[in-house]
């Protein structure tokens, strides 16, 4: 008995002294950074340094208001502080973020965000490894789901319509969206009907997606941070927690069925064909099966190979559907604040001799491109990310800084563990880069772009969207192809209107920018237009 208190006892104080140890720690380590000379705005608060100031803005701006404010006062790369005076870099400097995103092994995502997203995504490493379904021949094949299920969404609002016995209605088009989007990946990804859009069918996952994706639950918490300094106190679950942890088994459980259903249906179609499955054979329908396939092949070395998990969770679920749904979702909130862009592109989408376009006859209709590009320039569904040093690096700069002490450098000297963010919707809107009329929604910009947006290191479009470098989005040529099916399908049926004052709509940020209405935060996300059938003269 008295062996067993005394070793309960030296774990206690061997606990506590590891969590004086971490504590000065971490108190001193902002006295030592290699950011310690950078300028940047005081901290406004002893705990939460510029945090709370930055959460307390409109998500939108989240990191503009840095950009508008403090880099005007500051300059191009300043700090700011964060939890407990740690310091955290934030650069528009293109040559800084290139930098940052083309070395992506040694700007990784921080293991704390990694801790967070694996509660989401699964814990595999390297889900890039392998991946042969995002070319563009995957996508050419798609496109008639995408149409299909554009045509779907359609007919459901005209039934709305109808329904209301008025001329026009009004619709919360994100919900539509989102679901059709869940739907596409259903049928894209693996061949499966979620049948999301049928008000009869009780859809277990689309409300498992609504739990974990929603911007309206709780305000800025520290909680999850604790959870993942102290991991005892992830026992502890709060009620979010609670309905968090239930929705990622229900996500869990139908996605690991699908993967296993996959599986089985690829051995038994390699088993039939009396040989092994070889990387040069994969002809696959879905996308789950194709990279099922090439995860399986016999010419695959075993380091490539993905687990189940990676296979599903970090290539379909969780990565695109919202964030497509939130593009479109604003794209079609655009062009209710645009009426000639509406007009114009409607008009466009009519030259195409046909109501199911091929995804080369929708890449052939120049306004819907600039369209599509400005929707996600101005309103890039993933605002902002997160980088830390995994080594003391020396970043290149374009842009020399002053520090604290008056001395210039054309470099910045960053420590291993050093925090930054990759501000995506900052540079969108960069008047520096994009001009006076930066935040505007202006499709006809890309007729002519302003030559400073040449070397912002996007991997697509002059925007940082998708991001740049190795750890780009992979799912972007899809996402394009997908977005305009639906424009093309929805702006030929119906005139858009916003049922609500245009200032009442607010953006909040989860993993997508996903609208609210301020005046009726209860009802959660959505954005209400009012629908109304477009008749062709
Ligand atoms: C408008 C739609 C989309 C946007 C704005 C978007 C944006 C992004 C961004 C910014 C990242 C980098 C995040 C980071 O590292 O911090 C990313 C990563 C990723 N995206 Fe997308 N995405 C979209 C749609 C899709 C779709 C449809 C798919 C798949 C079907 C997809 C698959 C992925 C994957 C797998 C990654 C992780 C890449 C990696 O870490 O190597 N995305 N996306």
């Amino acid at each position: 008995m008295i062996l067993v208190s005394s070793v309960l006892w030296s774990l206690v104080y061997a606990g506590l002294a590891y969590a004086l140890f971490k504590g000065v720690q971490y108190v001193l380590k902002p006295h030592f950074s290699s950011l310690r000379y950078l300028p940047g705005p005081p901290r406004s608060d002893l705990i939460y340094g510029n945090l709370k100031e930055i959460f307390q803005e409109e998500n939108s701006v989240l990191h503009e208001v840095l950009h508008e404010s403090w880099v005007e006062k500051y300059g191009n790369t300043i700090k700011y502080k964060v939890f407990l005076n740690m310091n955290r870099l934030y650069t528009v400097d293109l040559k800084a973020l290139n930098h940052i995103l083309t070395h992506s092994a040694d700007y990784q995502k921080p293991l704390q965000s990694r801790y967070f997203l694996s509660r989401i995504l699964g814990k595999g490493e390297d889900h890039r490894k392998q991946n042969p379904a995002f070319g563009p021949a995957q996508i050419r094949e798609l496109t008639p789901i995408f149409v299909d299920q554009a045509d779907k969404l359609r007919d459901c609002w005209d039934a709305e319509i109808s329904k209301s016995g008025e001329e026009s209605t009004r619709v919360n088009v994100l919900d539509g969206l989102t679901k059709t989007t869940l739907n596409i990946i259903g049928w894209a990804g693996f061949n499966y009907d979620f049948d999301a859009l049928n008000p009869e069918k009780k859809n277990e996952l689309a409300e498992a997606f609504n739990t974990i994706f929603s911007t309206t639950e709780g305000g800025f918490s520290l909680w999850p941070l604790f959870q993942y300094l102290f991991p005892p106190l992830r026992l502890i679950q709060t009620e979010r927690g609670r309905r968090f942890s239930q929705a990622m088994s229900v996500m869990r459980r139908i996605g690991m069925q699908l993967v296993r259903e996959k599986k089985a249906a690829v051995i038994e179609s390699a088993a039939s064909e009396k040989s092994g499955v070889e990387r040069k054979d994969l002809h696959g329908r879905d996308l789950l099966t194709l990279l099922i396939r090439a995860n399986m092949a016999t010419d695959l070395p075993e380091s490539l190979r993905l687990s189940d998990e990676d296979v599903l969770s970090r290539n379909f679920l969780v990565a695109g559907h919202e964030t497509t749904s939130s593009a479109t979702t604003w794209c079609l909130f655009a062009l209710t604040q645009a009426p000639e862009v509406q007009r114009k592109l409607r008009e466009e989408l009519f030259t195409l001799n046909t109501a199911a376009p091929t995804m080369d006859e929708l890449n052939s209709l120049p306004y819907l491109d600039a369209v599509v590009r400005e929707t996600l320039r101005v309103h890039a569904p993933v605002s902002s990310t997160i980088r830390e040093a995994q080594k003391d690096d020396i970043i290149p700069l374009a842009t020399p800084f002053k520090d604290t002490r008056g001395q210039l450098h054309d470099v910045l000297k960053v420590d291993k563990g050093t925090s930054m963010i990759i501000p995506i919707l900052a540079i969108n809107r960069s008047r520096a880069l994009w001009g006076e009329d930066a935040f505007e929604f202006k499709p006809e910009r890309w007729e002519s772009l302003p030559e400073a947006v040449a070397s912002i290191p996007g991997v697509w479009g002059n925007v940082m969207s998708f991001l740049g470098g190795p750890r780009a989005c992979i799912g972007y040529r899809f996402t394009l192809v997908e977005t305009k099916a639906l424009i093309f399908s929805l702006v030929r049926a119906f005139e858009f209107e916003l049922a609500v004052p245009p200032e009442d709509i607010k953006k909040k940020s989860q993993v997508a920018q996903r609208p609210i209405v301020k005046s009726e935060m209860e009802t959660g996300n959505q954005m209400p237009l009012r629908l109304k059938r477009y008749q062709r003269i």
